[in-house]
């Protein structure tokens, strides 16, 4: 049977990057709470600005500066109001879908020199194991008729363009890079094919 997507609340959160519509999904796949976050009027536009963004409790709520998530969640919101209309989906897809527990026992391992992929691995997990099936169901239900997806990540576009969603353009969603998260990048570029060119702040 195919999955389904329900948008059961839409609410309106104003915000430093604008208004936005908040709209809750539930889902038939998992009992999370996903969200799209909706600024202006997406419905059969093309070349729609969306981030989708895999949730992060250290880096979007503490500000850890062992990832890029925090920041990139600010960016995200940045150009997309920008654009004056966009979408940034919020996936409750914590440490790459192994969840917190695993995550924050997967940067014990990285302290003692292990990088993040080879972390998740000695952890039993694959070193990703996120899925888009919700998010492409949101996607469709707000109507978006092409997507300027703002990612690194080629993974993403793949897995997008594979559940039926036309990715038209890719916005880059670089942040500085610095001693804290250096090693943590290096690992996304060498082994997960992540598009960044590491430039390093002064
Ligand atoms: N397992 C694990 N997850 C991590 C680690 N650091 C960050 N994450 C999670 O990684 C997710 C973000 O994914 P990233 O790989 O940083 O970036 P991405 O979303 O694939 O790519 P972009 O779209 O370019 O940002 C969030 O769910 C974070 O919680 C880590 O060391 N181990
Ligand atoms: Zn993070």
């Amino acid at each position: 049977m195919k999955a389904t997507v329900e948008d059961l609340v839409q609410t309106r959160i104003p915000t430093a990057h604008g208004e936005f519509m908040l709209h809750y999904f539930s889902n038939s796949i998992d009992d999370k709470e996903h969200i799209a976050f909706v600024k202006g009027d997406v419905r059969d536009k093309e070349d729609v600005r969306v981030r989708i963004h895999s949730e992060c409790f250290t880096g979007d709520v503490l500000g850890s500066r062992r990832c890029d998530c925090g920041e990139q969640l600010e960016m995200a919101l940045q150009l997309i109001d920008q654009a004056g209309f966009g979408i940034l989906i919020y996936l409750r897809q914590e440490g790459r879908g192994i969840g917190l527990l695993k995550k924050l026992q997967a940067y014990n391992l990285q302290d003692q020199g292990l990088d993040t992929v080879d972390a998740n691995i000695h952890l039993g997990h694959l070193a990703d194991e996120r899925q888009y099936d919700i998010a492409a169901l949101m996607l469709e239900h707000l109507k978006v008729k092409s997507v300027a997806l703002i990612t690194n990540n080629p993974q993403k576009i793949d897995e997008l363009t594979r559940l039926g969603i036309t990715v038209s353009k890719r916005i880059p969603i670089e942040t500085d890079v610095h001693d804290d998260n250096l090693g943590y990048l290096k690992t996304k570029v060498e082994k997960m094919r992540h598009m960044l060119s590491m430039h390093k702040k002064d």
